[in-house]
């Protein structure tokens, strides 16, 4: 009783701003969702701090370790995405099994490593090999910071500010391995677009017929595996959040009901998204790029992954999308103006690539001259015609002296399409980490699909939906599973 007496006293203190404490930069972790973030994590690195909540020195140590957090963690980190910083709290019982799988022999103790190396991993001090290392020399937040820097040869320093240093920090547009990040901003993007329908109840009876094609493009060909089985859990249960006799129509969309408004446990790219930072799409500017920067890498990756009979459907469903839900005025009107001027349909994943390319450079040749007109460009991320030679010499034909706009440089448009397979196919999930552990329910949902025939279980819009979603996007999977599964039932019943 005097611990609940004291509570309200501490936190009118923090209330009143006396002393506002910030909330933690390192994310405490325990030994249920320890293995789940490191899996997730999209940062090169993790640390973890194992300490005990009654040492005095771990409590001393805190503020140094947390003075290095706020430099990598969370939304208002300086360098997001690198080192992801942890601590996990050895005293709770709970915990034991996990600190002894990291042979914690003293509080504090710090290990580096690859966050996946943690999430299945162990380590112990007389194993030579392992990718996993004790930090020995860490007391301040000084010389923690300069071990890391010596580690990966950087230069971060506790008094950098955001964005403040960003022109100095290396920058190379032709290095693939940047792209190879973009799949969590992909992530990011998806669920950035399904927050702002929701919160400006976006869902109407005549916008739900788009939401639920793109849905079904999304349950087929997102870059991730989190989304796309996210994507499905809200498309099998589409009817059941937003039935069609009770979804308003016209302007007056706010008399929708509050508890239907949301998506109730549904997380489109799993429990972690968003997390609040962009790591490929990161401006310099806090205004700059992020959201619909992630918007196009996600189109051109959905462009890529489509099959040839699907990618009139898949354009169609962008086009819908774009004009139902992309709130930008300008940026909807010009997009779909571009679509309506599609007057032979876009047969194969080519024609569709090169058709959001286009598209896309027309936008960069506008914005070139309209962002420098306004200052309003990104200094460090100028708008170009893209690829540049560093990316792909090889989708440019020959110099040209013709160097004003995408349509009349000599573009090699075969290269052009192998660049963009490779580099939002193959390269955009070089390192995706693959973890579904915080999907709804588990794997259950797509290897469903194609064998749901029962139409009765899922309401008859979602049914349709899914089987839409599975046979319209990727056909031929759906129908070589169907055969699978069918042939393997058929096996099992003549053994039986
Ligand atoms: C559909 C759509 C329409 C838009 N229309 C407008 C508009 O009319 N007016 C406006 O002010 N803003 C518009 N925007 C926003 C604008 O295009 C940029 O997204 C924003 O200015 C951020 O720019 P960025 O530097 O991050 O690069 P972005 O243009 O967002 O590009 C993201 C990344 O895609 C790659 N990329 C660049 N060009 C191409 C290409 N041709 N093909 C493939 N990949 C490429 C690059 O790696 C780049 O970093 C639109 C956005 C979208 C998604």
């Amino acid at each position: 009783s005097v611990i609940s007496q004291m509570r309200p006293r501490r936190s009118i203190l923090r209330y009143l701003g006396d002393e506002i404490e910030p909330p933690d930069a390192a994310v405490e972790l325990n030994s249920t969702n320890f293995d789940a973030v490191l899996s997730n994590s999209p940062a090169t690195y993790a640390i973890v701090e194992f300490f005990a909540h009654w040492c005095p020195a771990c409590r001393n140590y805190k503020p140094q370790y947390e003075n290095v957090a706020r430099l990598f963690n969370g939304p208002e980190a300086v360098h997001p995405g690198i080192i992801l910083m942890t601590r996990v709290d050895c005293a709770w019982k709970m915990n034991t099994n996990l600190c002894d799988r990291f042979s914690v022999s003293r509080y504090p103790m710090l290990l580096w490593g690859p966050p996946i190396k943690f999430a299945s991993g162990k380590w112990d001090p007389k194993q030579e090999k392992n990718e996993i290392h004790s930090i020995d020399d860490a007391r301040t937040a000084e010389r923690l910071l300069n071990w890391i820097n010596k580690k990966l040869g950087s230069s971060f320093s506790l008094e950098d500010e955001k964005y403040e240093n960003e022109n100095t920090l290396p920058w190379n547009a032709s290095d693939p391995e940047l792209i190879s990040r973009a799949v969590y901003d992909v992530e990011e993007a998806t669920t950035k677009a399904f927050e702002i329908i929701l919160e400006h109840k976006m869902i109407k009876l005549d916008t739900r017929s788009p939401l639920i094609k793109f849905l079904q493009l999304l349950v087929a060909h997102h870059p991730s595996k989190r989304c796309r089985k996210g994507s499905a859990d809200i498309l099998v249960n589409f009817d059941d959040l937003w039935p069609s006799g009770l979804l308003p129509t016209g302007p007056h969309a706010a008399s929708i009901s509050k508890e239907r408004d949301g998506l109730k446990g549904f997380w489109i790219c799993g429990k972690e998204v968003p997390r609040g930072y962009w790591i490929f799409c990161r401006g310099s500017k806090n205004e700059t790029r992020g959201f619909s920067c992630g918007l196009w890498v996600l189109l051109h990756s959905l462009s890529v992954r489509v099959g040839d009979g699907e990618s009139h459907s898949a354009f169609t469903a962008i086009c819908d999308f774009i004009h139902n839900f992309f709130l930008c005025d300008e940026c909807r009107q010009h997009f779909y103006e571009m679509c309506l001027s599609v007057s032979t349909p876009l047969n194969t994943t080519r024609d569709l690539g090169l058709w959001l390319w286009r598209a896309h450079n027309k936008v960069n040749e506008r914005l070139m001259i309209e962002e420098k007109d306004m200052k309003t460009e990104d200094p460090r991320f100028p708008k170009t015609i893209w690829p540049p030679k560093q990316l792909c010499n090889q989708c440019y034909f020959a110099p040209s002296s013709k160097s004003h706009g995408a349509a009349l440089l000599d573009w090699n448009e075969d290269e052009v399409f192998k660049f963009l397979v490779k580099y939002y196919g193959e390269n955009l999930v070089s390192s995706y980490k693959d973890s579904v552990s915080d999907s709804r329910d588990g794997e259950s949902i797509v290897d469903d699909m194609a064998v749901s025939t029962n139409a009765v279980a899922v309401p008859v819009g979602a049914a349709l939906a899914i089987a839409l979603a599975s046979c319209a996007f990727g056909a031929l999977a759906c129908f070589w599973r169907t055969q699978q599964k069918n042939r393997k039932q058929r096996k099992n019943l003549s053994k039986t």
